[in-house]
């Protein structure tokens, strides 16, 4: 009898024609982590060894159980978490050796969304996405909200993208959970940036509002040719929307391959054992 992952992943269309995976594995690098390791005490290693590149203009899921390690890897990018040692390349140079001034400098071309959006609750839509662009500004400028009329249009722009035009002038505490991660895009991608990190921006979001959010980030991904880096716990979606999927179990990359090619025996080292009970909660 088939077992209800069987049938999940069979039913799953496949995103990529032949053509278009050679394509992804031509892709540009743009970020490629070598050998990161994380501890948080002397005792338990939450990364081992981790080692990948990544491509421009590729959408790429990392999935794994709880606990795995996927909000340590996705930090260890930006350093918003310290790796304890290994070499995060990303625009030439190595982001774990750089100083405060260039470390900021840096970020300001790797945005970041949540699964909570880290909105402020208080200010309107367009004021939390113009916000993305402090990483450009000096200290007064940023204190003094001080922005050009670009920024601005920018901004509006891709809050028009993102079919978010209607809600500029509302406080972020009015909107939906979908509404508020796609401003949390738009402050992303207010920055210009050429990668982009995603902490599990579906999980507080209903199967609706989830497909919105995940159409958007492969649009990105396809059309601006900004690199997406998602982590997810829903292995359909990542099957679904990815052109690459890492699997991480217990701190260690196990799988790391396209899409079609994360069948029963992947996910089973990926999550265990309890492969229908994954599959079926
Ligand atoms: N600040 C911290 N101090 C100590 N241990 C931590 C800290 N943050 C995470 N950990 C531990 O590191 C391990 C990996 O956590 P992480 O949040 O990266 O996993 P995850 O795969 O993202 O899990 P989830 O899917 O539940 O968010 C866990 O055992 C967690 O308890």
């Amino acid at each position: 009898m088939q077992t209800v992952l069987e049938r999940t992943v069979k039913e799953i269309p496949r995103p990529l024609a032949y053509h278009e995976t050679e394509v992804v594995k031509s892709a540009k690098t743009i970020l490629q982590l070598n050998n990161i390791h994380k501890s948080y005490d002397q005792k338990n290693s939450v990364l081992n060894d981790i080692s990948l590149s990544l491509g421009e203009g590729q959408l790429i899921s990392i999935i794994g159980p709880s606990g795995a390690g996927k909000s340590t890897l996705l930090r260890c990018i930006n350093r918003m978490i310290e790796p304890s040692s290994g070499e995060v390349i990303f625009d030439d140079q190595n982001i774990v050796l750089l100083n405060k001034k260039r470390l900021r400098r840096t970020r300001a071309k790797i945005g970041m969304i949540f699964q909570h959006y880290n909105l402020v609750s208080r200010l309107t839509v367009f004021e939390n996405v113009l916000h993305g662009r402090f990483g450009y500004k000096s200290t007064w400028q940023g204190l003094f909200n001080v922005y050009t009329e670009e920024e601005k249009m920018l901004a509006l722009n891709i809050l028009q993208k993102l079919g978010m035009e209607d809600h500029i002038y509302k406080r972020c505490d009015q909107l939906s959970g979908g509404q508020k991660q796609r401003v949390g895009i738009a402050r992303a991608l207010v920055q210009e940036p050429k990668l982009l990190l995603c902490d599990e921006p579906i999980a507080s979001l209903d199967p609706n509002a989830s497909k919105v959010i995940m159409d958007h980030l492969k649009e990105i991904s396809e059309t601006m040719g900004i690199t997406v880096l998602v982590n997810l716990h829903q292995v359909e979606v990542a099957t679904r929307y990815s052109d690459r999927i890492i699997g991480l179990s217990k701190g260690c990359k196990v799988f790391d391959d396209e899409p079609g090619k994360l069948n029963k025996f992947a996910i089973q080292e990926i999550y265990g054992t309890n492969v229908d009970e994954l599959i079926t909660e």
